[in-house]
């Protein structure tokens, strides 16, 4: 299997503190991939700087062999690496139609258009409408955004970050304080897209890595302490006792 998205000895100080350290990560094309670690490991941290939110203090980034370490977030994400925006980036005054269409209107370079009369942004609405079937909001595309539940939300997001047409998709904490009920669907949904791109995850619901990912990797206090699949690193007694140490139950 290629290595799609590798991270070659990254490092990033703020300040003279040390959040990643000298870390190598390599992902499998077409696997789901997580990263896990105890709060403050350097997840978050990492990912900014695979997607280049984050400069590096040092170390090199490569896309599907591609040296991207001098890019900015708006290339990678047109040269396919994307990470959800998050729901802060969500309208919520707008219908889920809408939301999906603005994301739409981004790929295609016009976000800023907002002059445009109605009929010419209505282009995007099919493509909008099929990707909320994607995520299983095509019924509610006329909802507005303020209405719908925390998981469809959650949802929309990932709705509007396939807009973007990512061949690798970065997910953090995807799950993160969603009604339990709710976690299925989500679930499926990243085992669904997952079929026909890789996936990079943050994840600290650890039932949920080991029903999804190929592939885990665990940070500790920046650094890379093991990689493998989930019951090889289930069964690290150093990434026991680190996640133990840092009182979670394991
Ligand atoms: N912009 C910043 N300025 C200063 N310190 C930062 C900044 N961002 C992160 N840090 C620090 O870097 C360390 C790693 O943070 P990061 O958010 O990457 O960890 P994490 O593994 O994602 O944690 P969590 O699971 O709690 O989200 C933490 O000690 C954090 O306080």
């Amino acid at each position: 299997m290629s290595i799609v998205l590798e991270a070659r000895q990254v490092s990033k100080s703020f300040g003279g503190f040390l959040a990643v350290k000298n870390v190598d990560l390599k992902v499998h094309e077409g696997s789901i991939h997580a990263l896990i670690g105890p709060n403050g490991a350097g997840k978050t941290t990492l990912f900014g700087l695979l997607t280049r939110f984050h400069s590096t203090t040092s170390g090199s980034i490569f896309l599907k062999g591609e040296d991207i370490t001098s890019k900015g977030p708006a290339d990678v994400a047109l040269r396919g690496l994307c990470r959800s925006f998050q729901i802060s980036s969500i309208f919520p005054g707008l219908t889920l139609r809408e939301n999906v269409r603005v994301a739409l209107q981004r790929r295609h370079g016009s976000s800023h258009q907002f002059w445009q009369p109605s009929r010419v942004l209505r282009r995007f609405d099919d493509d909008a409408d099929r990707l909320l079937d994607r995520v299983g909001l095509r019924p509610l595309a006329d909802r507005l955004c303020s209405e719908v539940s925390y998981g469809r939300k959650r949802a929309l997001e990932i709705a509007t970050t396939l807009a973007m047409e990512p061949k690798v998709l970065l997910l953090d904490e995807p799950i993160a304080g969603m009604a339990a009920g709710d976690i299925p669907m989500i679930v499926e949904l990243i085992r669904s897209v997952a079929k026909d791109r890789t996936v990079v995850m943050v994840e600290h619901n650890l039932s949920v890595v080991e029903s999804l990912c190929d592939r885990v990797t665990v940070l500790v206090r920046g650094e890379l302490m093991a990689e493998g699949t989930y019951s090889e690193i289930r069964d690290n007694p150093a990434v026991r006792q680190a996640y133990i140490g840092a009182g979670y139950e394991v």
